[in-house]
């Protein structure tokens, strides 16, 4: 769609001069440092064909958007044996909530709010180890991106979440409690953090999730990444938990599954058509890009990508 690059400008013009741009989170030091004006688009069309607007070709840290990267390794090591573990339902409160955890014997609503990420991350230190985990994911994404420069893992940001993640070192030796982490919480929670600590452009990131878009095969490559079952399962976890309790409104805003990070990014992904990567770091009370949430609701007014409305009126009128 030549109109796309037209669109996503547009998209940039509008917002970029917005005053009410949330707040920028700052319980992760270097977080607290990036800057509010900053804010990117990036759409893959199913051609392959990149629409870049903003600083869409600038790396950021990509925080919660690496739990779908992580669910997707777990879903190929381990399939639906993960579900004993992490759950499918919506969680109807903040990220890093622990209140549920104790009435449900320490096995988390999702696998993205922060609990079912750490058990998520669990399993994967369980079969590689917390080095090897780190490189596995790095494996499962790197191929995936066509342009070169920014992803990779931020050390510094990784180190000082650890300093100051203490609410997340709570819900692991929690959940160490009920016998849901089987590893030592530190290796664990290195892991965790790392994986949050992943950083790239929106163009890479619309690139990376060009697999779901593509029914769980990157459709650069062809190489399969997970199962068009897994892809659906990720998709339909976007849709319902990917914005935490913000997920509905996201849903009847945007309509399309997506994952927000507290870094400022979203990945939004309208299957058989697009990959969309949005960055703005300052966050609504959910804690999700206050400004990407915008973009991605204009681009679907522009656009009509709502999988809701996957049906234009026009295929269904007789003639
Ligand atoms: N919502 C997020 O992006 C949270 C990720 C962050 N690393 C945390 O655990 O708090």
């Amino acid at each position: 769609m030549a109109e796309l690059g037209r669109i996503v400008t547009e998209i940039v013009e509008e917002l970029r001069p917005a005053v009410e741009r949330g707040r920028v989170a700052d319980y992760i030091p270097p977080l607290a440092r990036v800057d509010p004006q900053k804010f990117g688009i990036a759409v893959i069309d199913a051609s392959g064909a990149a629409h870049l607007a903003g600083d869409a070709e600038e790396a950021f840290s990509i925080q919660s958007l690496s739990k779908v990267f992580g669910l997707t390794l777990a879903l190929n090591l381990e399939g639906s044996e993960i579900w004993r573990r992490v759950r499918q339902e919506p969680s109807g409160s903040a990220f890093n909530s622990i209140v549920q955890l104790e009435s449900e014997q320490g096995i988390p609503r999702n696998p993205f709010i922060n609990a079912g990420a750490i058990v998520i991350a669990d399993i994967l230190v369980s079969r590689w180890g917390r080095y090897a985990a780190r490189q596995a994911l790095l494996d499962l994404v790197s191929p995936l991106v066509g342009t070169p420069g920014g992803l990779g893992i931020d050390e510094d940001m990784a180190m000082q979440e650890r300093e100051t993640g203490f609410r997340n070192a709570a819900l692991a030796n929690y959940m160490r409690t009920f016998g849901n982490l089987h590893n030592p919480v530190d290796d664990t929670l290195d892991l965790y953090f790392h994986q949050c600590a992943l950083t790239m452009s929106c163009r890479q990131l619309a690139e990376i999730g060009g697999f779901l878009m593509n029914g769980g095969t990157d459709p650069r490559s062809g190489r399969v990444v997970t199962s068009v079952s897994n892809a659906r399962t990720i998709m339909a976890l976007m849709m319902m938990c990917g914005h935490y309790d913000g997920s509905g409104a996201f849903a009847i805003r945007v309509g399309l599954p997506g994952k927000s990070g507290v870094g400022g990014g979203i990945l939004a992904i309208a299957p058989g058509l697009a990959s969309i990567a949005v960055w703005s770091p300052g966050l609504n009370a959910q804690g999700n890009s206050l400004l990407g949430t915008l973009a991605l609701e204009r681009l679907v007014q522009k656009t009509g990508w709502s999988v809701f409305n996957a049906f234009p009126l026009s295929v269904q009128k007789p003639g």
